[in-house]
């Protein structure tokens, strides 16, 4: 088995032959990885526009006091008139500033006199008027391929007239747990050593939420013929393939040796960890497949550790799970010379995050119901030892 730190590596340095790309409405690119860079074709302002509604005059002439009105100048009109001498024109918020004016004078610093104004409250030198390339300048680069798209990405592509944008299709993921004791949703019990099979619907869950598209495949019972059949076809039908089980020691562990069947190269099986040490990650060419273990409590931390960062790496996006530093609320009992990973509630207070155990049991990886809650990983390195209370520990926030 490897150690952990190497299997990320592993992972990390995975090369995709080629990425797959798609042109899409920015409508319906909302939660896509932007595949392009979106560059400024035009400077924003393009022209010297309005912030208020007031008057649009020469700085120099505001010593005047009064000043005539020689025009109005609403939004979106082509004005010809400038501001010659002595005089201003009405202009309003968003208008273009008139030839020949640097400044807008607010209508509430001025009062109104038939067709003058008289000057109550001076303003500075280019009072509220928004400068060429106030927003961005022509060339600029505004938003980097690799970006997650969401609402303020879709505002400044919409403000560049930007229709639609190339981003990297999120990968489906085929979902598939593997074991003859499981019942899939609604089927009914026959006997006692059947259970309830949770892992699929977990991981599909997971693959939503971190942006892959699931294909839920239900589950299949643990005859070779039969998942080598339909891993074969998950295969064929997506881009990352999931299986929960049989990948341990078993004489029904079949999944490691279909792996090998359907001529997948192994990139790592086993790794250092707890739980889910039994892990298998395989490639055969763009395509993945991993094998997680049956216990439900390993499967949906490894889904995480290791489904997640595939999902990503396949939009060339940038990882979603954050590692922060916490201080410990009670004391960590090391159980096992592995990198641990164990279901803690987290808690922010004064920009410190806490961690503590409570409502958690301890026993197998079977017991899911631990990351209910507020919950998170608390991450320990196969090297390191129990800790007490005010120990600072590191947390990978699941939310
Ligand atoms: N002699 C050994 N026995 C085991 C070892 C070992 O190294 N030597 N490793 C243990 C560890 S650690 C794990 S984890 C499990 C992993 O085994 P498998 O991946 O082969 O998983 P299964 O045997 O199929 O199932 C384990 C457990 O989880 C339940 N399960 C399975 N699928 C689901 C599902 N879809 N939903 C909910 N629960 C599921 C299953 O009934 C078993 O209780 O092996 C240990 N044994
Ligand atoms: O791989 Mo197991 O998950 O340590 O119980």
């Amino acid at each position: 088995m490897i150690h952990f730190d190497e299997s990320m590596t592993l992972l990390e340095g995975l090369q995709i032959e080629k990425y797959k790309t798609k042109k899409l409405y920015i409508m319906e690119a909302q939660g896509y990885v932007l595949a392009e860079d979106v560059v400024a074709d035009h400077n924003s302002p393009e022209f010297p526009t309005a912030a208020m509604d007031g008057y649009a005059l020469n700085h120099d002439d505001i010593a005047m006091g009064r000043l005539k009105i020689a025009s109005i100048n609403p939004a979106g009109s082509a004005l010809k008139d400038e501001v010659i001498g002595g005089t201003c024109i009405k202009t309003f918020t968003g208008s273009l500033m008139p030839k020949g004016a640097d400044t807008l004078i607010p209508i509430e610093n001025v009062e109104v006199d038939d067709d003058e104004i008289i000057i109550k409250e001076e303003v500075p030198q280019g009072f509220s008027v928004r400068e060429v390339g106030e927003n961005y300048a022509k060339g600029q680069k505004l938003i980097e391929a690799g970006t997650k798209i969401d609402f303020p990405q879709i505002g400044v592509m919409a403000g560049l007239n930007i229709v639609s944008v190339m981003v990297y299709e999120k990968p489906t993921v085929a979902v598939l747990s593997t074991g003859s004791e499981l019942l899939d949703l609604g089927e009914v019990q026959t006997n006692d050593a059947q259970i309830r099979s949770s892992n699929n619907y977990t991981v599909e869950a997971i693959v939503r939420k971190y942006d892959g598209i699931p294909m839920q495949l239900g589950c299949i019972k643990d005859d070779k013929a039969s998942i080598q059949k339909a891993m074969a076809e998950a295969l064929e039908k997506s881009d990352i393939v999931v299986t929960t089980g049989g990948v341990s020691v078993g004489d029904f562990d079949f999944v490691k040796d279909v792996i090998t069947e359907l001529g997948c190269e192994v990139v790592f099986k086993g790794v250092r960890i707890k739980p889910g040490q039994h892990i298998v990650v395989a490639r055969k060419g763009d395509k993945f497949i991993v094998g997680l273990p049956g216990f439900a409590y390993s499967s949906t931390v490894t889904a995480l550790l290791y489904v997640v960062p595939l999902i990503e790496k396949l939009q060339r996006g940038k990882s979603s799970l954050k590692k922060v530093k916490a201080k410990l609320k009670e004391p960590f009992i090391k159980r096992a010379k592995k990198a641990e990973f164990t279901a803690c509630n987290v808690s922010l207070l004064q920009g410190e995050y806490y961690v503590d155990f409570k409502g958690k049991k301890v026993g197998t990886s079977a017991i899911l119901t631990n990351m209910l809650g507020n919950v998170a990983l608390l991450v320990t390195s196969e090297d390191d030892t129990s800790k007490g209370v005010g120990d600072e520990v590191d947390v990978l926030l699941l939310a």
